[in-house]
């Protein structure tokens, strides 16, 4: 009863709560509802801001094994505290692998060593079977040594094919150092029939400042002092000889420099042979008496290789050749130029009561029971003399023929490693004659913009580099190294002192000329690798807190120093090839591992590719990088998504170094055809799926604009401009950007800013594909022979490279 009783009170119970708290019931449900709505309205406009989907989360990025060799030498960086993202202290992704091996006992390779000389000289050849292949390698920066080489081998093959020659010596072969794989020749010896044996002739100048020859010498060390590697690794050549070419004019003598280099290449040969010098080393004058020398020494060349086609082997006692009486130095050399380990102090030489290298202890390992490896370890044997440490030098000293080339050409040189040039699009822009494509695709208008680098210096020898062909290469820093604010403060002067000289010339307007006194933009893309300065972060630093936005251009073979680089306004890699191959031959990177380098690079750009804008830089060399590489690209914009991918002709700079590489005006690609690549190029990225199109185009300076519609063509209009103003506001933390990662939490939380918070305004119409690029505001001044009025026919050529060998 008392259960129905209450089951009938239930609703007059539930009226009568109702009446008595409705109010903040009814209050708080309206709030509920007010928050939620604010809640979508302020979700909804975010989104409107943002044309691109949200970044994915952090595990759609790639880790980036940078091995300890990529980590840069004599520079600020700790690499233990590379960090990628400054802006997102969370995702460190670039990784130190730890050194492997190096840290281990050395293993040498101990031959048990016969008494029979003369076998030991010529190991496995049978005059009566066997064949000699000479091959001729040479390497040179400025001709010279080309020029004696090619003669050399002129004469040397009529030799060969004259019937009074033992028949089995064969034509020589010739090869330039620059472009070999070194490993094929200095590591291994060339594959060959098994009757065919190998005698190296090698032709080298000597230079006092870092060229590629540094790397040949560095590599033939390596290679001795590689633990992995046998120490004498070429011991199956039949013999070797070196001519060295230097100049008694500026190195009067040996002890003063004349032909150093010729006669560390000789030693490291007799190591790496295991003594097979078959004649001394030659070294000629270049301004005296090179020609004669070279003729002398040949002749001993060849009464060597007639020794050895006849059974003869190197000869006993021959000056500088096998006999370890007369060569004995080398192992002191050596010993002190690599620091090589001391032997165990029980092991004494014979002859001279010491042991100072392991190809000595091969020899003294006669107790060995066996042929096989043996191992011996170092590590408890350390040399207690201390290692010399290399005292740096000015990269580019006042005084050298590069400085003074460098400065003939227009560049202002500050301190000793970088320079500043204005370039002749500034001087078109001051006079109302247009600006070049980085205005039609960016907004940058030229007179408004420095080109300059910290680093002079590269790591790479190009076919087609605006550098004359000495100026320094080297793979690590090693130079005296300039403050950033000395080279800011050095680079602006410069460049304003370059504007006002163009106060007086007709044409230019009052208005840019006014402009052009507030540099706003930083190309860091001149010659050489920027990335290479080891402040290089600071100077962008000093940079943006001036307002000068920085685009920068780097070789794509430093990732550490890439990993390790504050974002910049867009961030370039140069891509001059698609594959291994063709990078090797057309890039000439002194790095032996520079295809790891590079994929390493992209890698670290598809990683940051939401921080700061990417852009891949393709220069097309026709002949070189063209032909059947499009899927090649394709490969690579894949891998690193770069929001842009900008295809330019290569610019014909007509410099000795450019004609050595093999290259001429027939290389520059014309226009159409770089239109066709893009449009191949852009198709095989959409049939993958990839959402990239051609956004812009600049023909007059016959360069387009790919670009990723998902990212910069927001509301189906083109949008590849910057907004430079927000960039800065981005930089200085005026404004909040959009960046937004999830945290281990699981949260999502705003880590930086990304490129799509500073887009700007629409590509203009007169910039898009099909309308040419050239601002109707801005007087095209044509060419005679040029221009809409000139005979059609002939296609368009980048301008800048006519210029470059027309009127300059
Ligand atoms: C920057 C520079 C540095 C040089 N250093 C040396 C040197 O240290 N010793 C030497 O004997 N010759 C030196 N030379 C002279 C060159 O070895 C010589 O000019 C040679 O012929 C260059 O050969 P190439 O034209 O094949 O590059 C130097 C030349 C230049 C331009
Ligand atoms: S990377 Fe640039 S500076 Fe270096 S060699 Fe190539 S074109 Fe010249």
């Amino acid at each position: 009863m008392a259960f129905q009783d209450n089951v009938q009170r239930l609703p007059t119970e539930l009226l009568l709560i109702w009446h008595s708290h409705r109010v903040p019931v009814l209050l708080s449900a309206v709030s509920l509802v007010a928050i939620v709505r604010l809640a979508l309205y302020f979700r909804g406009k975010r989104e409107k801001i943002l044309y691109s989907p949200v970044p994915g989360s952090p595990a759609e990025k790639v880790i980036v094994d940078l091995k300890p060799e990529w980590l840069p030498e004599n520079t600020t960086l700790d690499p233990s505290t590379l960090d990628i993202d400054n802006h997102a202290e969370d995702t460190t992704l670039a990784t130190v692998t730890a050194s492997k091996g190096k840290k281990g006992p050395k293993r040498v390779k101990g031959k048990k060593k016969g008494s029979d000389k003369r076998k030991e000289i010529t190991p496995g050849f049978d005059h009566k079977s066997d064949s000699i292949q000479p091959i001729v390698f040479f390497q040179s920066l400025s001709g010279t040594t080309e020029r004696y080489a090619t003669q050399f081998v002129k004469t040397f093959t009529s030799w060969t094919s004259s019937s009074e020659t033992p028949s089995s010596l064969l034509e020589p072969q010739i090869h330039d150092l620059s472009y070999l794989e070194y490993d094929d020749f200095f590591i291994t010896l060339p594959k060959a029939e098994s009757n065919i044996k190998h005698f190296y002739v090698i032709l080298i100048p000597t230079y006092n400042i870092d060229t590629v020859l540094s790397t040949f010498l560095e590599n033939l060390q390596e290679t001795h002092n590689d633990f992995r590697i046998d120490t004498a690794p070429l011991s199956g050549l039949l013999g070797y000889s070196v001519f060295g070419f230097g100049d008694k004019e500026g190195w009067p003598s040996e002890e003063e420099g004349f032909c150093s280099q010729a006669r560390e290449v000789d030693r490291w040969m007799a190591k790496l042979t295991g003594r097979k010098r078959a004649y001394p080393l030659g070294m000629g004058d270049v301004k005296g008496d090179a020609e004669t020398r070279l003729g002398e020494w040949r002749f001993g060349v060849q009464e060597a290789l007639v020794e050895i086609a006849e059974g003869r082997g190197l000869g006993e006692g021959v000056p500088g050749s096998g006999d370890p009486a007369e060569s004995g130095d080398e192992d002191e050399d050596v010993a002190d130029d690599s620091g090589s380990e001391t032997a165990p102090a029980g092991l004494k030489s014979k002859k001279s009561g010491r042991v100072d290298d392991v190809e000595d202890l091969g020899s003294m390992v006669t107790t060995s029971p066996s042929d096989a490896p043996i191992a011996i370890d170092f590590t408890t044997y350390k040399s207690t003399k201390p290692r010399p440490t290399p005292v740096p030098k000015e990269m580019v000293p006042i005084t050298s023929p590069t400085h003074a080339s460098l400065t003939k050409q227009g560049y202002s040189i500050i301190g000793s490693h970088s320079g500043v040039k204005i370039c002749r699009w500034t001087k078109s822009a001051l006079r109302g004659r247009g600006s070049c494509y980085k205005y039609s695709f960016y907004g940058i208008a030229s007179h408004l913009c420095m080109e300059a680098t910290p680093s002079l210096s590269c790591s790479n020898k190009c076919v087609f580099c605006w550098r004359h062909g000495t100026n320094p290469v080297g793979t690590t820093w090693r130079w005296i190294t300039d403050a950033p604010d000395l080279i800011f403060d050095g680079i602006t002067a410069a460049h304003y002192k370059k504007i006002k000289m163009m106060k007086g010339v007709p044409g230019v307007r009052a208005e840019r000329f006014a402009e052009a006194m507030r540099i706003r933009h930083c190309a860091l893309s001149l010659v050489g690798e920027p990335i290479f300065y080891p402040h290089i972060n600071q100077l962008l630093e000093i940079m943006h807190s001036n307002r000068i936005s920085t685009f920068l251009v780097c070789n794509a073979q430093h990732p550490a120093q890439l990993a390790a680089l504050v974002p910049v306004t867009q961030l370039y890699v140069s891509i001059d090839a698609s594959n291994k191959d063709s990078l090797r031959k057309i890039d000439r990177p002194l790095h032996r591992d520079f295809w790891e380098r590079f994929c390493a690079c992209l890698d670290i750009l598809r990683n940051r590719r939401y921080e700061q804008r990417t852009v891949f830089r393709l220069t097309l060399v026709k002949g070189f990088n063209m032909a059947e590489e499009v899927k090649g690209y394709a490969d690579l914009v894949e891998r690193a998504l770069p929001g842009f991918v900008e295809v330019k002709g290569v610019t014909y700079c007509g410099t000795s170094a450019a004609g050595t590489a093999g290259l001429t005006m027939e290389n520059v690609p014309f226009y159409e055809e770089v239109a066709e690549f893009v449009t191949e190029l852009e198709k095989e990225l959409v049939a993958r799926g990839l959402t990239y199109g051609i956004g812009a185009e600049h023909a007059h300076s016959c360069c387009i604009l790919l670009a990723d519609s998902s990212r910069f063509k927001p509301n189906g209009l083109w949008a590849t401009r910057i907004d430079f103003d927000r960039f800065f506001e981005l930089y200085d933390g005026n404004v909040e950007g959009t960046r937004i990662e999830r945290g281990e939490d699981g949260k999502e939380k705003i880590v930086g800013w990304r490129p799509e918070d500073y887009i700007g305004d629409e590509t203009p119409e007169w910039a898009l594909w099909g309308k040419g690029g050239f601002d109707p505001r801005d007087v095209r001044v044509y060419r005679k022979g040029k221009g809409p009025n000139a005979n059609k026919g002939n296609g368009e050529k980048s301008e800048e490279s006519e210029v470059r060998v027309v009127e300059i």
